[in-house]
């Protein structure tokens, strides 16, 4: 489902990467692991097309992500890769529901099962909230449904757990792995947190800079 052959990149001749090839069935997890600066981020962003490699390819059922661009590239994202970013990257002007549609509308979803998701994800109740209004683990898990909004083949979070408690990250990579599960989905938790090696038995580990 997921393939991930020979991939090297670099941003500039000090920070180059090389990345260790992946192969992922739908419905299988894994870990990245690696400390700050080890090129954790820079893997999620390439493996969510949002950054091309120098070399090497990324293949998503019968998908090689280098060979889209522009609409193309946001619209197959938008579809099939959803991406929990660090930092939560939703609308503050926009209600958690307005968030979601949002999503939806990029890739002509009707969002039939949204408030579902609201419902899973525990945070239903502030739909029509603003997301300012939110706290940062509420606005973390609007963070989760808008990326699982349109059923993506592919999960990605970037350090979900990094700012939580034991019992929190315990929870939230829960929600992820039964939101993954639930759509078969192949997940994939970029992190240095060691804890979320205790829920996620699959892992490599990025060697950083080459
Ligand atoms: N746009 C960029 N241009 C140049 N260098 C960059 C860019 N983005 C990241 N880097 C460098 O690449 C290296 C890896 O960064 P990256 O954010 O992928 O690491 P990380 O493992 O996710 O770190 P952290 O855990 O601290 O978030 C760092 O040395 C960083 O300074």
């Amino acid at each position: 489902m997921l393939s991930v052959k020979n991939l090297k990149f670099q941003y500039d001749s000090s920070t180059k990467f090389e990345i260790p090839d992946i192969h992922l069935d739908a419905g299988e997890e894994l870990l990245i692991i690696g400390k700050s600066g080890s090129g954790k981020t820079t893997v999620l962003n390439i493996l969510g097309g949002l950054l091309k490699p120098q070399q090497g390819e990324v293949k998503l059922g019968d998908t090689i992500l280098s060979s889209l661009t522009g609409a193309k590239l946001d619209k197959f994202r938008g579809k099939n890769i959803g991406i929990v970013f660090q930092k939560p990257h939703i609308l503050s002007p926009l209600t958690v529901v307005e968030n979601l549609k949002l999503a939806n509308f990029f890739v002509g979803e009707k969002g039939a099962q949204n408030l579902d998701l609201l419902k899973e994800l525990g945070i239903f109740d502030k739909r029509k909230s603003k997301v300012t209004t939110l706290s940062e683990g509420e606005a973390q898990r609007v963070s989760i449904a808008r990326a699982l909004a349109n059923h993506p083949k592919l999960i990605l979070a970037d350090e979900p757990t990094a700012s939580l408690d034991d019992e929190n990250a315990a929870i939230v990579v829960k929600l992820l792995q039964d939101q993954a599960k639930k759509f078969n989905a192949a997940l994939i938790i970029v992190t240095h947190d060691q804890r979320v090696k205790d829920h996620i038995s699959k892992h490599i580990i990025m060697g950083g800079l080459v």
